[in-house]
């Protein structure tokens, strides 16, 4: 598949001066070639020829943790905090959920971010072949994890799955799923249990991925039940040496910063997610003075409730500025280069997938710049993050495929979709 994107204003990368008028070449998966100025040679070489006049060319959205068959539970159970919310409404309700749910599930969320120009995401879940097929044939890109409990026998035959799934999935869908290993968080993986994850995770060569220090309480619990923070915790037991991105880090000491820049950690942050919950707001600004690796995540619907990656870029600029009482706390390029780059460090694809540029995967979104709330242009890069939203997204390419094209999805059956999760819902809380 070869592509040609012209007329478009590109904007390479957070920092990169924007290429007007410009243009973008693609060969199989990967840019070919970028430039500015009309396209001067053959244009029948192509499979297709998108003019992106009076758009905006960008990567495109790296959303760093979530769980995407949680779109199911959107609006289930809102207005509680996380511990309440998990054992007494979420965890009973997934007890119920079946592989084909979870596929379903899988599409619709998938369906909001690609639309929403997502063309990345990472999940931690169960069933989770399901959510690979749905990856796949989405045209999707992904980090896949099997998420794990580590208590008991389930804990033992969950990483059984995990160890499996890995084998299956690592580089599967022509390298477009990634995988991981998912230990929840401390609170429902004993030190033991992670240890063990740990050398799995060197075994395999592949990353990890945890919750860490979500909420104030697990922090008080952890510490009084092993004298640590959840952060020192998973240094003591080797999981630090690992790659791992933590998601989270609300509640985290300056000691624990110190910890996660001297281990090379990575953060996912879920600015919205963390506000819904009650949980709080984490030290952004002190996790980037420290040089930590930060990508932005929505975490699952039930506590965003969205799957949109400009709301985090958006909120992770806005919250911080007005906690910090400081307008420069996280500029427009910092947090789009959260929402892009810094997502691709974040999960270890830094080398190939966050920016555009020559020989870099071709991932990337068309944004209709054509509406008035992003008139006139004084400033591409800040109306990307301050005045852009989901619905400005005309076209997304993965890959060098398109898969969202005028805003309609070329790979999966909206209305089917909207149907079948309708009837799992029905089926769920027995309204049929
Ligand atoms: N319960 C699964 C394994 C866990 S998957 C990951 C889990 O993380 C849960 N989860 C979603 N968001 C959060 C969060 O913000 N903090 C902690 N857990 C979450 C989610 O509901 C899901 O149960 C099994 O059958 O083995
Ligand atoms: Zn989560």
């Amino acid at each position: 598949m070869k592509l040609l994107i012209e007329h478009a204003a590109i904007v390479a990368s957070a920092t990169a001066a924007i290429i007007e008028n410009g243009y973008i070449v693609t060969n199989g998966s990967y840019i070919e070639k970028i430039g500015s100025g009309e396209w001067q040679d053959a244009k029948d070489r192509f499979d297709q020829v998108i003019d992106a006049g009076g758009c905006v060319v960008m990567p495109g959205l790296i959303n760093t943790h979530g769980h995407a068959a949680m779109a199911l539970l959107r609006g289930y159970a809102d207005d509680l905090p996380l511990q309440e919310w998990l054992q007494n409404k979420i965890w009973p309700l997934e007890d119920q959920l079946t592989a084909e749910d979870i596929y379903v599930g899988t599409q619709l969320g998938i369906l909001e971010m690609l639309k929403s120009g997502t063309t990345c995401f990472t999940d931690m879940y169960f069933f989770e072949e399901q959510v690979a097929l749905a990856v796949e044939q989405s045209g999707m890109r992904a980090v896949l994890s099997r998420g794990l409990i580590g208590f008991g026998e389930k804990g033992e035959s969950a990483k059984q799955e995990a160890v499996e799934f890995v084998g299956k999935y690592e580089g599967y869908a022509n390298g477009r799923i990634r995988t991981m290993l998912g230990p929840h968080a401390p609170y429902t993986c004993p030190p033991e249990y992670l240890r063990g994850i740990a050398e799995l995770s060197k075994e395999l060569q592949v990353p990890i991925q945890i919750h860490l220090s979500e909420t104030r309480k697990e922090v008080a619990d952890c510490l009084q039940q092993y004298g640590k923070t959840p952060i020192q915790l998973v240094k003591e037991v080797g999981l630090l040496d690992r790659p791992v991105i933590g998601a989270h880090c609300v509640h985290v000491t300056d000691e624990d910063l110190d910890i996660i820049a001297a281990c090379g950690m990575a953060i996912a942050h879920n600015p919205n997610s963390n506000l819904k919950l009650g949980s709080g707001i984490a030290p952004l600004t002190k996790m980037l003075e420290r040089g930590i690796v930060v990508g932005l995540g929505t975490d699952g619907a039930a506590s965003n409730n969205r799957l949109d990656m400009f709301e985090e870029m958006r909120m992770a600029a806005m919250i911080h500025k007005g906690l910090l009482e400081n307008p420069l706390a996280i500029s427009a390029s910092t947090a789009l280069h959260l929402a892009t780059k810094g997502g691709a460090d974040a999960l270890f694809l830094g080398n190939s997938l966050g920016t555009l540029t020559v020989g870099s995967l071709a991932d990337f979104i068309i944004v209709d710049f054509q509406k008035p709330h992003l008139q006139p242009r004084h400033d591409i890069l800040a109306h990307l993050v301050y005045a852009a939203a989901a619905g400005d997204v005309r076209d997304v390419i993965i890959d060098g495929r398109v898969v969202i094209q005028n805003k309609a999805c070329l790979t999966l059956d909206e209305t089917q979709i909207f149907k079948q999760a309708n009837q799992i819902v029905d089926r769920l809380l027995q309204r049929q």
